[in-house]
């Protein structure tokens, strides 16, 4: 069975000083519909650029993507806005936040987009900024909110319209232990609902929760490991802080 995610020979290489940084070099990928899947690797190795290519942020140099069996790297911005609207969630390392909108505002906005009506968009917001635990913040401006809760409110506008895909950069990048863990529950809540996750981290705690992990070095996935009744995570968080260190 094909994956809710196909990537063939896709890579994306870049002018350099002399030769091309080949920031992503020729990834074969398939992740099952349900499956969540971290990506983990040193600072450089292409995971920001991998996660552009699927969500049609950047255009591959060669190869494919494929989502829910539909051609998606030729698609034209428009196509790609709509896909993005309904379809797939984006968490961005930078929140990109309406600031003259309130938290709620912003999280309800992609939901009024698709023609959710004011009030369900509403109550789906505020169950989402009160699941992140960001509730008593929702009538602020983002100029008003830490960083960290600034992270929860853009995570909360890419889950509005439960997307079949999440792809999130760093969605811990600025969090405390305890939010964190607030992420880690909303993400386990993903699996059940059978949404899709791929998500990069510097955080082996996060990359530990998903059902798979891909390492990337130099463009290309060394390692592909299962973590569902697979490895021990002990083993796997060990693993990590080998190579990080
Ligand atoms: N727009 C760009 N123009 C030129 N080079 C780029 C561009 N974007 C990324 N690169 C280069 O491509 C390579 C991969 O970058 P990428 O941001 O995907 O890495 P990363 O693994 O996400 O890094 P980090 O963990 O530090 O966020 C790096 O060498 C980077 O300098």
């Amino acid at each position: 069975m094909s994956g809710i995610i196909e990537t063939a020979g896709l890579s994306r290489f870049y002018p350099g000083d002399g030769a091309p940084v080949r920031a992503v070099d020729g990834v074969d990928m398939s992740v099952a519909e349900g499956e969540s899947v971290s990506v983990m690797g040193p600072s450089g190795c292409g995971k920001s650029t991998l996660l552009h290519l699927v969500g049609g942020l950047e255009r591959p140099t060669a190869g494919t993507v494929t989502i829910a069996g539909q051609r998606v790297d030729g698609l034209s911005e428009a196509a790609w806005a709509r896909l993005r609207r309904r379809s797939v969630g984006f968490v961005f390392q930078a929140f990109h936040l309406v600031d003259e909108l309130s938290a709620v505002e912003n999280v309800e906005l992609p939901a009024l987009l698709v023609g959710t009506s004011r009030r369900a968009a509403r109550r789906r917001a505020m169950e989402l900024l009160e699941r992140l635990g960001v509730a008593d913040r929702a009538t602020h401006l983002p100029d008003r909110l830490s960083g960290g809760q600034q992270q929860r409110v853009a995570l909360a506008r890419a889950l509005v319209n439960e997307p079949v895909l999440v792809l999130a950069d760093e969605p811990t990048g600025n969090l405390d232990s305890h939010a964190t863990g607030e992420i880690l529950r909303l993400f386990a809540g993903l699996r059940e609902a059978r949404q899709t996750l791929l998500l990069v981290t510097h955080d082996p705690r996060v990359a530990a929760s998903a059902d798979r992990l891909l390492t990337m070095r130099d463009g290309q996935i060394v390692e592909d490991t299962r973590l569902d009744g697979g490895l021990p995570r002990q083993a796997v968080l060990a693993q990590i802080a080998g190579w990080e260190a």
